[in-house]
């Protein structure tokens, strides 16, 4: 016998999809839902599937099994589906379901049970009377977990305090549930009349189905309060959303944008007309590179959400810092749907916050920073050193001189004026990483990192001075003159912390003021008697530049197989009227650290080609005429251009010039030597290698630049006789050098056995004091008629020297 009763359930199927068509009615056409049009749709889908399913349970009624099986088992099975929406609805995830029977609002799992149910109430035709009762064991057993599911959800809606109508309706349905699984189970009872008709006769028939009846009318009441409730929920979330304070805007999973509300158009003046439907990159500002979005985006795809700074646009095109936080909305299959970004605008807290900062750390009056942040950063780069085991830093404590006669004589105001103009001449004196603060009243301090050598902090000390004894013009057409004193203190060598720098870059600049003001003093004396020194000099060498004291002086450069001159080297001299003759040695470094050595390096060359044209003119014979160029030539200046210029001008033949460039100066300038050495070899100008040996070449990158002649140091020379790896060294040098098909020249040969170890060595040219020191370019000029004498009496022949 069949325990079904096909007509009945066709009954049920069609009242079901009745109320769910209501419901749809009610959910798409009243507002207060705002609901989504998905839900709407998916409840139209429920009906339809409901009434069609109640039809088929009909044709089943009426035996026309076959041809509509697939569609009962389809429609069944959709319908299940169609609930999948209702959950999403709830903003819930499986997850969430699950933890929210135990926590929250069971009724969801009550509802997935109530549709078990109804997979087993729907699946019809079957014959089999064993698979019959195994249909209506389920359907008893899914509704009964049903009802207990309400009951849960109940309690803890009592818990909550969210009693009422809602709870009340949740408590019907669960008992609606239980009596249903339990009129089921009473369907096991053979003596029980079979199920009848549910909605034309059974209200008042006493019987099993009776109940079984009262039992789906109320199940689908249970239904209607559910998505009521749901409803509810949606209305309040929707009303939170609308009100709430921060700036909301709710994408969907492509980023376009789906909601915002009040408080974004507030913040933003965004109305929802103008942005819904578009992409959230018109909220871009344009400061963020694409890789930030694309972090934020991988951040909240992994981690479900992303918070932080970001700089947006309102609709007016201002830029604004907000808060963002964006959580990321997952369906129960783990994909996203939604975004919800959150929006705090902290442009003015950030500027409170830089305000606060600025009044914590920097002085209010020179926009300076305080001694606050000077000790904070100073003790940041004193452990940057440390760590680095590197010394380059210095401390410059400063002193206005004369600054209290101003204050007291022109008042205050023109005293804040003239600070701040103080504090302007000192920045724009410093580099971006260096550091000027003011420590109060008319004490200023400056930190100079990374510093090359001591005399730098005095060189910075010097201009600071001379700029600050400039006068200054206040308002009200004052014009004022102060001055400056500076107490120097440097890392390691006067302290190594950050108490003692400071108190011996004071204790220096009280020195500094002893000696008159004005002037600079380093913690140690002999640096600041040196410093001074190099200022002085360098102060001069200026003057000697401008009133013509260079000169230039010619060493020659001897062929050994033939001992003829077939080369000298320019070496530039400085004629002190006073103290004679200053040696390059004391003024060439200090031309290198300013911008003389530019001045002075074309000056040689230009002195140098004329000089050599001179001779070739009044009839010396060709001699290959060497010029040094500094390192920081190489760096600074257009050596090509330059050189092509002077010979152009002066006439003298590009192979009789010889450019003498240091190891190290090729090494410090390995990007572009190369090219540049290609260049000047192609003007036909021959090129050494200066102080060969002193550096650190490798051979191999030698090998690679155009050079002619290879020059090995002095200091190798000197070893000879005394030093039998000195000797090797020179010795490997010279057969190296030919092995690279280059002349080799030994400089500073003072000896007949040097000259002789030379000779032997197979050397093919000199330069020492043992021919001659460098000469006047009359003197030289002289030696040169004197060997051409010498040649014609002797009937020498000329040397086999080839260039
Ligand atoms: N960039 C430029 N540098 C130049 C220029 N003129 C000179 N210099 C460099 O100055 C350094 C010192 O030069 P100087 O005092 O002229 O000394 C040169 C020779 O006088 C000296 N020398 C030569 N033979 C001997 C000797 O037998 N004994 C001895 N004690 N000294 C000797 O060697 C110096 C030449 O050196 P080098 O240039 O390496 O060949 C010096 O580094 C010059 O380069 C200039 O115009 N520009």
């Amino acid at each position: 016998m069949s325990f079904w009763n096909f007509q009945a359930l066709g009954y049920d199927f069609l009242v079901y999809g009745v109320v769910f068509f209501m419901l749809f009615i009610i959910v798409y056409m009243l507002p207060k839902y705002n609901t989504t049009w998905s839900f709407a749709a998916h409840l139209s889908l429920l009906a339809s599937f409901s009434i069609l399913h109640g039809m088929a349970e009909f044709f089943e009624m009426q035996r026309l099994k076959n041809p509509i099986e697939w569609l009962t088992w389809s429609s069944c099975i959709l319908m299940l589906t169609s609930y999948v929406p209702l959950l999403e609805f709830t903003r819930r995830t499986w997850n969430e379901i699950f933890r929210s029977f135990r926590l929250s609002e069971p009724w969801m799992f009550g509802t997935a049970s109530l549709m078990l149910a109804g997979l087993a109430l729907s699946s019809s035709a079957s014959v089999d009377e064993l698979l019959d009762v195994l249909r209506l064991f389920v359907v008893a057993f899914a509704t009964l977990l049903s009802g207990i599911a309400l009951f849960a959800t109940v309690l803890t809606l009592t818990k909550r305090d969210r009693t009422g109508p809602k709870a009340g309706w949740l408590l019907i349905l669960g008992l609606v549930f239980v009596c249903y699984g339990a009129s089921s189970f009473m369907l096991f009872q053979p003596d029980l009349s079979p199920p009848t008709p549910f909605l034309a006769f059974s209200l008042f028939d006493p019987s099993v189905q009776s109940l079984r009846t009262v039992c789906a009318v109320l199940a689908s009441l249970g239904l209607v309060s559910l998505v009521l409730l749901a409803g509810e929920n949606c209305q309040i979330d929707a009303i939170a959303f609308e009100w709430s304070q921060k700036a909301l805007v709710i994408t969907d999973a492509n980023n376009v944008i789906l909601r915002i509300n009040n408080a974004f158009t507030e913040s933003t003046g965004f109305t929802p007309e103008d942005v819904v439907g578009r992409g959230i990159g018109l909220l871009k500002s344009g400061r963020h590179e694409d890789d930030f979005y694309q972090a934020i985006q991988e951040s909240v795809d992994r981690s479900g959400n992303w918070q932080g700074e970001i700089w947006e646009r309102r609709k007016n095109g201002e830029i604004y810092l907000s808060w963002l936080f964006v959580t990321a909305v997952k369906n129960f299959t783990g994909a996203v749907v939604y975004y919800v970004g959150m929006r705090i605008d902290i442009t003015e807290r950030k500027a409170m916050e830089e305000e606060i900062k600025r009044l914590a750390f920097y002085d209010p009056l020179t926009k300076l920073p305080n001694r606050l942040l000077l000790r904070d950063r100073l003790k940041h780069c004193i452990e940057v050193e440390r760590r680095a085991g590197q010394n380059r830093l210095a401390l410059l404590m400063l002193d206005l001189d004369r600054f209290k006669a101003v204050n007291d004589r022109l008042g205050h105001k023109a005293g804040d004026e003239l600070l701040q103009q103080v504090a302007e001449r000192i920045t724009n004196r410093l580099r971006n990483v260096d550091m000027v603060a003011r420590l109060g009243g008319d004490e200023f301090i400056v930190m100079l990192e990374n510093i090359v050598n001591p005399q730098d902090a005095s060189r910075v000390a010097e201009d600071i001075i001379r700029e600050l004894s400039k006068p200054f013009t206040l308002s009200e057409n004052h014009d004022v003159w102060i001055g400056a004193s500076i107490g120097i203190s440097l890392y390691q060598q006067h302290g190594d912390s950050l108490e003692i720098l400071m108190d011996h870059a004071d204790k220096a600049l009280y020195q500094a003021k002893d000696q008159g003001r004005g002037c600079f003093a380093y913690f140690s004396e002999d640096l600041t008697i040196a410093a001074r020194e190099r200022i002085e000099l360098e102060a001069r060498l200026r003057r000697a530049i401008q009133q013509q004291e260079l000169c230039v002086y010619y060493q020659p450069q001897v062929d050994i197989a033939s001992g003829l001159i077939v080369g000298a080297e320019a070496l530039v001299r400085w004629i002190d009227p006073n103290e004679g003759l200053i040696p390059p040695a004391r003024f060439i470094p200090i031309a290198e650290e300013t911008s003389l050595i530019e001045e002075i390096g074309e000056w040689v060359l230009r002195e140098t080609c004329n000089q050599g044209q001179y001779w070739l003119v009044t009839g010396l014979p060709p001699i290959t005429l060497a010029v040094n160029i500094s390192p920081y030539q190489l760096k600074r200046c257009d050596i090509n251009a330059l050189a092509a210029t002077v010979l152009a001008e002066s006439g003298f033949p590009a192979q009789l010039l010889e450019l003498e460039i240091t190891e190290s100066g090729i090494m410090e300038n390995q990007d572009n030597v190369m090219e540049l050495l290609d260049s000047l070899r192609s003007q036909g100008i021959r090129l050494a290698i200066d102080d060969f040996g002193t550096g650190y070449s490798s051979l191999a990158y030698l090998k690679s630049f155009p050079l002619n002649v290879l020059k090995i140091d002095k200091r190798f020379i000197d070893d000879i006789p005394y030093s039998k790896d000195g000797m090797e060294i020179a010795a490997t040098i010279i057969a190296m050098g030919h092995t690279l098909g280059l002349k080799v020249l030994a400089e500073g040969v003072e000896t007949p056995e040097q000259l002789a170890f030379l000779r032997e060595r197979h050397c093919d040219t000199y330069q020492g004091y043992i021919k001659s020191r460098p000469l006047p370019a009359k003197e030289f000029a002289n030696l040169m008629h004197s060997q051409l004498d010498d040649m014609v009496n002797k009937r020498h022949p000329l040397s086999s020297y080839q260039h």
